[in-house]
């Protein structure tokens, strides 16, 4: 990431929008084996990664610095000479292209790039490596280390001496000061390599939370861009590689949030690609759904993977990866916690597979936490959850803590849970696990029902004041 010098004199990224929660891991962290960048790489397959106070680290902001300004450069040549530039596709995604991409609305896309190929800055003598590599390096080893894999076993399919589709990108999505403007910039994606290491100074990525559909605009969290830390994030080469085990997670690039809007967005990505003849078998033993073992070289996969792109066949979803927090865990309850109300419908044997995570896990997907009164002790405080919403893969509710002292709420959690298959890690519809499943869905959805329908009597009879004048 750039230094703190480029984010001064741009808008402030907004304090009051969703953004995502993501691991930060420093490079001493790095180079110390933190066990967060694995966890990382399994829950949402994006990190910081803080290059501040290190001495390669420090060395790196400034040559992003001087990249921001080298694709500012770039992208003010005139047309004339960018469009001596343009793709050769689909040989090639090298160098410059313009909107390439449609969005989900079927409308252009609103940026411009120029890839910067690996193999063309490397030629065939001994010119140094993208200066980027050597952290991609250190991630491979990190990653391979907390897999138990030998330490080489993903940065010797990565030389960056070999042929490869490695590329730095320079991106410029255009400022977005008209309504009609308010809409994606780079359609939502993973990435086909490795490793990406991303620069971002004003705000406009944005995450999908695993499991969720790209088409819930709900479901996208912003990323807050952080001054000399890099946005580091999987791709689906490193999902293969793994048996799954590693997420490669979508994103994509929003209008800027607030008043960045008005700015021109410049970002610099370094996207690391296997070299051309590297195994794409997966390299554990791992065996998940959507992972195939595979006799293609990297190259060859790329290709099959772009075609099924071009001809619409792909489906673009998040890959691999471990489901994020468990419900158990997200509460901070042991084995002891007691799904009350799930016992009413499930055997024993099947509400333990839910509870030690074994079939269906019930995982957090939003809690939204409001505060309404201080409790001052001693007290004692009521917690009562309500049931408001079933669908076949997620349950939500609220959970009201009711103070005795005051006679009043104090405070309450919106939530909704989402109900992961372990197997796969993909939502699951509870009705199809057949035993005493179908009649828990059923029975929520009578819950739910009978809570909405009481939380609406209780509001016609208890209608809220109105506010007083403020004088
Ligand atoms: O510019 C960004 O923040 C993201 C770019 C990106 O996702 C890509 O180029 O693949
Ligand atoms: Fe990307």
């Amino acid at each position: 990431m750039a230094s703190s010098k480029l984010f001064e004199g741009i808008p402030p990224f907004p304090d009051d929008i969703p953004t995502v929660s993501m691991n930060t891991v420093s490079l001493t962290g790095l180079r110390e084996n933190d066990a967060k960048v694995v966890a990382a790489c399994k829950e949402l397959g994006f990190f910081f990664l803080d290059l501040r106070g290190d001495s390669m680290g420090d060395a790196m902001i400034e040559c992003i610095d001087q990249l921001f300004a080298i694709g500012q450069e770039i992208f003010d040549l005139p047309e004339s000479v960018k469009h001596q530039y343009l793709h050769d596709i689909p040989r090639s995604f090298l160098e410059y292209e313009r909107l390439l991409t449609k969005t989900e609305t079927e409308e252009p896309g609103r940026f411009e790039w120029f890839n910067l190929g690996q193999d063309g800055l490397m030629g065939n003598a001994d010119l140094q490596a993208l200066p980027e590599f050597q952290i991609a390096t250190l991630i491979n080893h990190t990653l391979a280390k907390q897999l138990s894999l030998p330490v080489e076993t993903f940065a010797a399919a990565q030389r960056p001496t070999e042929l490869s589709g490695t590329v730095v990108r320079f991106i410029k999505a255009f400022a977005s000061p008209g309504a009609q403007d308010l809409r994606t910039s780079m359609i939502h994606h993973t990435d086909f390599g490795s490793i990406t290491l991303l620069a971002n100074v004003v705000g406009g990525l944005q995450v999908l939370t695993p499991g969720d559909s790209a088409l819930d605009e709900d479901a996208w969290r912003w990323v807050r861009p952080q001054p000399g830390c890099l946005i580091v994030n999987l791709g689906d080469a490193m999902v293969q590689w793994t048996g799954g085990a590693l997420r490669s997670n979508v994103h994509r690039i929003k209008y800027p949030p607030g008043e960045q809007r008005f700015v021109d967005r410049y970002s610099l990505a370094a996207l690391f690609r296997p070299e051309r003849n590297a195994s794409m078998k997966p390299k554990t033993g791992q065996d998940r759904a959507g992972v195939e073992d595979t006799d293609l070289t990297a190259w060859e996969w790329e290709v099959k993977m772009a075609m099924a792109l071009s001809r619409g066949e792909a489906v673009v979803e998040s890959k691999g990866g471990e489901p994020v927090v468990p419900l158990g865990q997200a509460v901070g309850a042991g084995p002891g916690v007691h799904y009350k109300s799930y016992d009413e419908f499930l055997s024993a044997e099947e509400l333990a597979g839910v509870m030690n995570g074994k079939t269906v896990a019930p995982m957090v997907r939003r809690f939204d936490l409001e505060i309404k009164r201080q409790v001052k002790y001693p007290d004692v405080v009521i917690a009562a959850y309500r049931q408001e919403k079933i669908e076949p893969t997620r349950n939500g509710g609220t959970t009201v803590l009711f103070s005795l002292q005051q006679q009043a709420i104090v405070s309450q959690i919106k939530g909704t849970t989402t109900y992961v298959d372990v197997k796969t890690g993909r939502p699951k519809d509870i009705r199809t696990l057949g035993g005493g499943f179908p009649a828990l869905f059923e029975g929520f959805t009578k819950k739910s029902e009978r809570a909405n329908a009481l939380r609406e009597r209780w509001e016609l009879e208890h209608p809220p004041k109105a506010p007083r004048a403020k004088v």
